[in-house]
């Protein structure tokens, strides 16, 4: 099943540098070893924000919720979550 996630990232300005710096290097590897897992197809940085727009490809909605729950950077992100359904005009579907 194929999802949309959009991650805003709201680290509060108080946060302890050195929390800051582990959670991010943490959040670098779960994320990068998820990639090479498959199950994280993408990850775009939206222009200018500090928020990423990222494409998963996961067994069911169970696996993504244990995903996104267990980012270290979770407790200061704001998520949104959009269920991807193929369009009937793209060209891969195309039998003609
Ligand atoms: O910087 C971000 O957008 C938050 C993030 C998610 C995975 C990662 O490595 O950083």
């Amino acid at each position: 099943m194929l999802f949309a996630v959009n991650m805003d990232v709201r680290i509060p300005a108080d946060l302890d540098p050195q929390v800051k710096a582990d959670t991010i290097a943490r959040e670098k590897a779960y994320s990068q070893q998820l990639q090479k897992s498959g199950e994280w197809r993408h990850i775009w940085r939206c222009a200018g924000q500090y928020s990423n727009l990222s494409i998963f490809d996961v067994a069911d909605n169970e696996r993504l919720h244990e995903i996104l729950w267990n980012l270290p950077l979770f407790p200061y992100m704001d998520v949104q979550v959009t269920p991807l359904a193929q369009h009937p005009s793209d060209i891969a579907l195309s039998t003609d």
